[in-house]
């Protein structure tokens, strides 16, 4: 892939050299970094390289409708902002921009525990749906807090990160002793959890240590009832990959699940999105929506991913890319190009509608995927 240099990018890959070319090298290298040997981080593009598309002809491809409901709201595309700690990295406004950008696109977006902004700041901006991403703190009334204030705020679902019972081995952080800046900070967290964020220690990453003491990692089935038991919001469960888990989710009645490795970010070596989609797919059956990130680069990945059972897909890395390049319209436009392209990728696969995005598109993976057991979003087929 090579960077244009003139004019708007074409691509969302093309934000990427445009993103460092304006951030500190030890901040570029935090958002890009993977865990170990960053294996899982490739793993993930390779997968959706490697899965090809058997187009149809003769469908009608006149209007081809990107439109769809992610957890009864309407989307303009099946699309969502990931969770990613401390936007303010990328741009002075911070989680503001990236609920503007995704607002305008009526897409949901995940702010993390770790916003640089307070949830009624982000709420007061937000134009689509706005859901919390938790960590599991080991000081329970904290997050209690988190979770009433996000609900006042209005927002829409909590997702609760179950792949973090400490924060991955990423080396890149740790060579370029990656701490926060002192103007950046956590304040939904009211200035209990922010030890460590701002000091710099070579050989090791400030945001390593502060997870180490924050994050419980005795997180376990049973902890869900609590969670449950103290929000009215729909729970989603990010970072499952394993069909067994999936399936336990499903039967303790979660409301949606993220396949997710967390970007490489975790364990290195853990499997790609796309490879782990069709089991998970399988074992859940249709009781609740499943949705993927990780690698999702353009609009042919969506429609991949779509085909093979999610609901709709979350985008990390890519928005830091635009809000680092151009803010709110950065991040925008990033969105933008994702919908676009996934709008054409449809006409050119002869797939007008969403719903026509079966496993018998994908090629050689057509075998390995699961059979229509898509989540129903209709009022009949939600629980
Ligand atoms: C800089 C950065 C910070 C992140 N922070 C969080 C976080 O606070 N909570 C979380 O659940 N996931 C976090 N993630 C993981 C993302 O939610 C998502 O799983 C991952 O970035 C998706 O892969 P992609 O970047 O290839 O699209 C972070 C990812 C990045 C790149
Ligand atoms: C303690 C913040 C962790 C952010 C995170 O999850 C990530 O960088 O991947």
């Amino acid at each position: 892939m090579t960077a244009t240099t003139v004019g708007r990018p074409l691509t969302i890959e093309e934000y990427a050299p445009l993103a460092r070319a304006r951030l500190p090298e030890a901040t570029w290298h935090y958002f890009e970094g993977g865990a170990g040997t960053e294996s899982t981080v490739e793993a993930n593009r390779a997968a959706f390289r490697r899965v090809r598309i058997r187009p149809r002809v003769l469908s009608d491809v006149s209007h081809c409708d990107t439109s769809t409901t992610i957890l009864g709201e309407p989307a303009s595309a099946p699309l969502g902002v990931a969770p990613m700690a401390y936007h303010e990295l990328a741009c002075e406004e911070g989680e503001v921009a990236t609920v503007r950008a995704a607002g305008e696109l009526r897409v949901p977006t995940v702010v993390g525990i770790f916003a640089s902004r307070s949830f009624e700041r982000i709420a007061e901006h937000a134009t689509g749906p706005v859901w919390l991403q938790l960590y599991w703190l080991h000081r329970r009334g904290v997050l209690e807090r988190v979770v009433r204030r996000a609900e006042d705020a209005g927002f829409r679902a909590l997702v609760l990160t179950v792949d973090t019972p400490r924060l991955g081995r990423r080396l890149r952080e740790a060579r370029h002793g990656f701490h926060l800046p002192p103007h950046i900070t956590a304040p939904n967290l009211d200035g209990e959890v922010t030890g460590f964020l701002h000091e710099h220690e070579d050989g090791s990453s400030a945001l390593s240590r502060h997870a180490d003491a924050f994050i419980d990692p005795s997180l376990n089935w049973s902890d869900l009832d609590w969670l449950r038991s103290r929000t009215r919001l729909p729970i989603v469960l990010k970072g499952v990959l394993s069909a067994a888990d999936a399936a336990r989710a499903a039967d303790l009645g979660v409301d949606a699940l993220i396949v997710s490795n967390h970007g490489g970010r975790q364990l290195d070596g853990a499997s790609a999105t796309l490879d782990a989609l069709p089991d998970v797919v399988r074992a859940v059956a249709g009781r609740c929506p499943v949705f993927l990130d990780g690698g999702v680069r353009g609009g042919t990945d969506v429609l991949k991913a779509l085909a093979a059972g999610a609901r709709a897909v979350f985008v990390g890395r890519p928005v830091l890319w635009g809000l680092a390049a151009a803010g709110e319209a950065g991040a925008r436009d990033v969105l933008t190009l994702l919908r676009d392209e996934l709008e054409d990728a449809m006409a050119l696969a002869g797939c007008p509608s969403l719903d026509s995005l079966t496993p018998d598109l994908l090629d050689r993976g057509a075998a390995a995927v699961a059979p229509a057991a898509s989540y129903d979003e209709s009022p009949e087929g939600r629980r």
